[in-house]
């Protein structure tokens, strides 16, 4: 599958490898759940069945016909139909999986289940929870730090918020209470970037909700209340992605969150509700970004609206791995390289989830090969990578 000049692209065909374990072991954890989580009906639960067993030992077969969204995935499954899960790109069989996932759950189909967001009970319970109140009161230390350290650690709690992630917790655990090691730091090229630009649109191409889009929020209102960004653009996604991934519901019941926090928290969520009334804040949802494919392939609309940017920020890793390509790059590959296509300059905020690793010194390389440790894949190590 690799290309001239190209790394082999990352499937899920080799037993006891990582992405194996997703389609092996996360997504049968991930239909228990959803099924704990939500009393549907026999015909839904037997359709999860279907699904569960097609991923195990079938083939990939399409879309029901009259699907809303049949011909573009009907272009994007070229050569993919018919094959089992495991031998086609890990980056499409995870993505079509969450496709199917919705289509067997009736999320499209007109009738009592049509939008029902089967992770939504996952994500409503992360807001109440004690560490979002903690993250939220913090924000009273932050705002009377200095400017500079203010920037730096809105954007390093938007970093880490990237680890607190729904999908990855069903088999790794929390890693919550494990070390932190931020293994690239072009963040000061970053703000060198954004400081000599004059104030431009800012875009962020969202992950997670919850505890991960809340940390995302203050460093959007950080932004725009600083003059950094004249404008920010949110894209999240369509439809419910990835267990956690953010729609524009969940940025909505974020800000009301942050609106409703005593101190602080609260001024803040009043000025981000004030920037969406206001225009000055947008949420985009492009149905590429629930795409199986890599940022290079995106379409020329998807294009013409990010070229706008002046800065874009990536979260996350699934971004990561769509923006640099989802291929067994050598780790000291450059970031630039494979990011060169793209349309503006980019910063990628990325807890390492996933076996894919680039932009790195070769010495840092060469310890955390030698660590022992899985830190591909432990969500304790992270990068800050920019391209200007
Ligand atoms: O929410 P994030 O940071 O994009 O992480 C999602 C990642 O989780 C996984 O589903 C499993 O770790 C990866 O395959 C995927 O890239």
């Amino acid at each position: 599958m690799a290309g001239a000049g190209e790394a082999p692209v990352i499937t899920c065909a080799e037993v006891g490898s990582f992405a194996w374990s997703v389609l092996a072991k996360r997504h049968p954890a991930l239909v228990r759940q959803v099924r704990e989580a939500t009393p549907y009906p026999p015909e839904l639960a037997r359709a999860l069945d279907v699904l569960l067993r097609e991923c195990e030992a079938g083939v990939i077969t399409p879309l029901p016909e009259g699907a809303h969204d049949g011909d573009r995935w009907a272009a994007w499954s070229t050569g993919r139909l018919g094959r089992t899960w495991f031998e086609v790109p890990f980056l499409w069989s995870e993505s079509y999986f969450y496709r199917r996932l919705l289509e067997a759950l009736g999320y499209f189909r007109p009738g009592p289940w049509q939008g029902v967001d089967p992770f939504a009970p996952f994500k409503r319970a992360e807001l109440d929870s004690p560490e979002v109140a903690e993250e939220l009161a913090a924000l009273d230390t932050v705002s009377q730090l200095p400017p500079d350290e203010q920037d730096q650690a809105l954007l390093t709690g938007a970093l880490w918020g990237n680890k607190a992630d729904l999908g990855f917790r069903i088999s790794s655990g929390d890693p919550g209470g494990k070390g932190e090691h931020l293994v690239a730091d072009d963040s000061a090229a970053m703000w060198r970037h954004l400081v000599s630009s004059p104030p431009g649109a800012v875009y962020v191409l969202a992950d997670n909700a919850g505890r991960e889009l809340i940390p995302d929020l203050l460093l959007v209102d950080h932004l725009l209340h600083t003059g950094r960004a004249a404008a920010v653009v949110l894209h999240v996604k369509p439809q419910p992605y990835y267990v956690s991934d953010a729609t524009t519901a969940d940025v909505l019941d974020c800000v009301r969150r942050i609106a409703d926090a005593p101190g602080h928290a609260g001024i803040v969520g009043g000025r981000l509700r004030d920037a969406l009334t206001g225009g000055r804040l947008a949420v985009h949802a492009h149905p590429f970004s629930c795409a199986p494919l890599p940022y290079a392939e995106m379409p020329d609309d998807l294009r013409a609206d990010l070229a706008q940017a002046t800065l874009t920020i990536s979260k996350g890793d699934l971004n990561y791995r769509r923006l640099v390509g989802d291929r067994r790059w050598p780790g000291t590959t450059p970031f630039a390289d494979l990011t060169a296509g793209f349309p503006t300059p980019v910063l990628a905020l990325r807890t390492l989830k996933s076996d894919v690793a680039v932009g790195l010194a070769p010495d840092t390389l060469a310890e955390l090969e030698a660590s022992g440790e899985e830190w591909r894949t432990s969500g304790t190590y992270a990068v800050m990578h920019f391209r200007g």
